[in-house]
């Protein structure tokens, strides 16, 4: 890892967050870093480390070691190679590629709107001010209704599985009430559970096209947002019904906005912040590798 870098000589470990979902953003453009889920863990704890939901691995698209993602080079100059906070790897992070997106423009590595290859697919984004869109490809409706036990024992049925390409199961509530309720500090217990594991989004309407929504995501626990998740959540509340509309989701974070391309696709829209530029100490990095 890199320390005592500034965030202008593209290098070092940069803070960020979308809708406080926050991430350690890490250079490593020539791909070279044999980046460990035991030094993930470490770097996102947040008593003995610095504290993140995951880290955004900086990587030249064709410098990847990944063949599904070196084969989007010609479209997309720059991986994001998403870890969430336990170490795990993930297909895709809707506010983390728009925290990715914003560091490549700040450090000059973008010059405006870009592409940006993930395991998920190349991703399109599109800066407006201090929002940034992004095309999050197709969702995919699993075959699966899953129950989610509540924290007071209530089995609820789930209204969709959905693929964004990460898997997620959306659950419905009937109000702000049973939202703010619950207890997410442990697992939610899904049964059947999808064999690579679930997000889970739980989601109130508050109006014909806006939810609030709490998350309990796979490999990190309860966030403050999850983008791939409110992408979901609008797809399961929208059903067949996909209209002009654009969608609000209130998180505990703030608020993104999704709506649906011509194509079908789902574009999520929200704000992407870097908070801040991190200097390793050197005493602390050879015992988190
Ligand atoms: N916070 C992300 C989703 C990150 C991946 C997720 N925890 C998974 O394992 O699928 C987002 O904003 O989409």
């Amino acid at each position: 890892m890199v320390a005592g870098h500034s965030l202008g000589s593209v290098g070092g470990l940069v803070k960020g967050h979308g809708t406080e979902n926050d991430f350690l953003i890490l250079a490593d453009l020539d791909g070279r870093m044999a980046l460990s889920s035991s030094a993930v863990r470490a770097l996102c704890d947040r008593h003995s480390g610095v504290g993140a939901d995951g880290v955004l691995r900086v990587v030249r698209t064709e410098l990847a070691n990944e063949p599904d993602v070196a084969a989007q080079a010609d479209e997309a100059p720059f991986f994001m190679d998403y870890r969430n906070a336990d170490g795990s790897i993930a297909e895709m992070c809707g506010n983390g590629v728009r925290v990715f997106a914003r560091y490549l423009r700040q450090t000059g590595l973008i010059d405006g709107d870009t592409k940006v290859a993930t395991r998920g697919g190349t991703r399109s984004v599109r800066f407006d001010g201090e929002s940034v869109s992004v095309d999050m490809g197709p969702a995919v409706f699993r075959p699966e209704r899953p129950t989610v036990v509540l924290a007071d024992g209530q089995s609820v049925t789930a209204i969709a599985a959905v693929d964004m390409p990460n898997p997620h199961v959306v659950v419905e509530l009937p109000d702000d009430e049973s939202l703010a309720a619950l207890d997410l500090s442990s697992v939610p217990s899904v049964s059947p559970a999808l064999p690579e594991g679930q997000n889970v989004e739980y989601i109130v309407r508050v109006g014909p096209h806006a939810l609030a929504m709490r998350v309990h995501e796979r490999g990190v626990g309860e966030t403050r947002s999850c983008g791939t998740g409110i992408c979901a959540a609008v797809v399961a509340a929208a059903g067949a019904v996909r209209d002009s509309a654009t969608w609000t989701v209130d998180v505990p974070g703030g608020r993104c906005e999704v709506s649906f391309s011509e194509a079908g696709t789902v574009i999520l829209s929200g704000p992407a912040v870097l908070v801040a530029e991190v200097e390793l100490c050197a005493e602390w990095l050879p015992t988190h590798r």
